[in-house]
């Protein structure tokens, strides 16, 4: 397959993520693109055949709003029926932002394969989730 892993990253943890990401998924012999969000439209959906949106909890538990989530406006409705895998760090909530985006992404239609949390900086345990997460991407 080939993979967009799309993402919006403040401090770099969400980024870290996209990384593991893109190694799991090429480990499992996918091609692998990794996108910053303000690179990524809709003229590039046809080039893939799956997706991981990253995005942290930003505002109050809500996708970042200058940058990705207007990528994400834009390109969501066009993505049924599509294979996406969300993930995304977060601080000091409870994750209650990929709660709502996953609900979201699934009342459009998509085809969610899993949602990723990450307190802070992915750790061991976030590293493994991510991987158990990417072999579903098939
Ligand atoms: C403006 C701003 C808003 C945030 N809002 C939330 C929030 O609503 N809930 C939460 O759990 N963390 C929130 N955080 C914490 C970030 O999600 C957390 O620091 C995350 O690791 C940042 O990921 P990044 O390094 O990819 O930017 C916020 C951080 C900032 C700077």
């Amino acid at each position: 397959m080939k993979i967009a892993v799309v993402y919006w990253s403040g401090t770099g943890n969400t980024e870290a993520m996209a990384s593991l990401f893109a190694k799991a998924f090429q480990g499992n012999g996918n091609d692998v693109e990794v996108i910053q969000c303000s690179d990524f439209d809709l003229t590039r959906i046809p080039d893939f055949d799956g997706f991981a949106f990253g995005c942290p909890a930003m505002g109050n538990e809500e996708l970042e709003d200058s940058e990705f989530a207007p990528m994400y406006d834009e390109v969501e409705p066009l993505l049924e029926g599509e294979k996406v895998i969300l993930f995304g760090s977060y601080d000091w909530n409870d994750g209650e932002w990929m709660e709502i985006w996953g609900k979201r992404a699934e009342d459009a239609g998509l085809n969610v394969l899993e949602t990723v949390i990450a307190k802070d900086y992915p750790d061991a345990s976030a590293e493994a989730e991510i991987a158990r997460a990417a072999a579903l991407m098939a």
